[in-house]
């Protein structure tokens, strides 16, 4: 069993796998990412393909973008020893966050089976449109905290946190905003976003739809578009629609709302569960953790050669404001 990151750039990752080649067959190899075993991300596969009325809507003609989110209050923990080396895009992005991805963006697989499972997640990394150096510019961002207060509680600057060198200029927020090159998805945004020591948690895939072609009801309202949300903590799922309003010629917002049964076991309990039993659907391939090196690899040069600024944000903001 193998924690992230696996490797710390692409070559790196492909030295890894080579070794771990050498010892043992592929399938006995466990690399961990909890975010697959949380049940709202599986659920994504099933609100999906357990459905008739999305998967005919699941593409760029009747979806606008998808943000996926993870911005926590929680700041550095204690874990400089590791964050300090990492940073938000290694540490969420590389990993947990394309592999959101890949679950909204996969064709439908075959089965669940370890196989076409991760056949098909490996299919949307390699469609993801490399980005060149005029992408990490325009299509990126990234940031890191200054003291503020969250909740009741002061926090210190990242950069005076124990542990921590400044002069990495490591970034505790980070934001990519992806193209993938398919038939499906050509023309739909994916933005992925995560930050620590952020004023709310806000954990969720939001699947924003276009909106309507045309309103034959002969008067402005306002039409919101609908937004599917799948929230991953707490682990719930939301459907905004629009239906009438209670005088004549309005519309008004309708949300509709349930809440996921809880888990059996938790992320990593479930992950332990599938090593110890042999199952490696939910384990990431190596062929795949080398196609999401490919992916943030020209990130990482541009922002260690600082071609985009490092914003600043006070802890228990919204995030770097541009
Ligand atoms: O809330 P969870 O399940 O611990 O997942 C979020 C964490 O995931 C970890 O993999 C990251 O290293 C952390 O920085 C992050 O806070």
């Amino acid at each position: 069993m193998l924690e992230k990151p696996f490797g710390e750039n692409l070559a790196d990752a492909q030295r890894l796998n080579r070794l771990l080649a050498d010892l043992v067959p592929e399938d006995a190899v466990f690399r961990v990412d909890h975010f697959l075993a949380m049940s709202t991300v599986e659920n994504i596969l099933g609100v999906r393909l357990a459905n008739r009325v999305l998967e005919p809507l699941w593409n760029s003609t009747h979806i606008a973008a998808v943000d996926i989110v993870w911005d926590e209050r929680l700041t550095l923990e204690g874990r400089a020893g590791y964050y300090d080396g990492a940073g938000a895009l290694k540490d969420m992005v590389q990993n947990h966050l394309l592999q959101l991805l890949c679950l909204v963006a996969m064709e439908p697989p075959v089965s669940l089976g370890e196989r076409d499972l991760r056949d098909r997640k490996l299919d949307v990394l390699r469609t993801i449109r490399p980005f060149t150096a005029a992408d990490v510019a325009r299509r990126t961002r990234r940031g890191r905290y200054l003291a503020g207060r969250i909740g009741d509680r002061d926090v210190p600057a990242y950069a005076a946190e124990d542990g921590v060198d400044p002069d990495r200029r490591t970034e505790t927020f980070a934001q990519l905003e992806l193209e993938l090159d398919s038939w499906r998805w050509s023309g739909t945004t994916f933005r992925l976003r995560t930050g620590k020591a952020l004023g709310s948690d806000r954990m969720e895939v939001a699947v924003r739809f276009r909106p309507v072609p045309h309103l034959p009801f002969g008067h402005d309202g306002e039409v919101r578009p609908n937004v599917l949300r799948f929230g991953l903590a707490p682990e719930d799922m939301t459907l905004d629609l629009t239906g009438t309003g209670s005088t004549a010629r309005t519309f008004a917002p309708v949300r509709l709302a349930a809440r996921m049964p809880p888990p059996d076991l938790p992320p990593y309990g479930r992950v332990l569960l599938d090593a110890l039993t042999g199952d490696p659907a939910l384990s990431i391939r190596g062929d795949e953790a080398e196609e999401s090196w490919r992916v943030v690899e020209p990130v990482l040069a541009g922002w260690s050669a600082d071609t985009i600024p490092l914003y600043e944000y006070p802890a228990g903001s919204d995030g770097p404001v541009p």
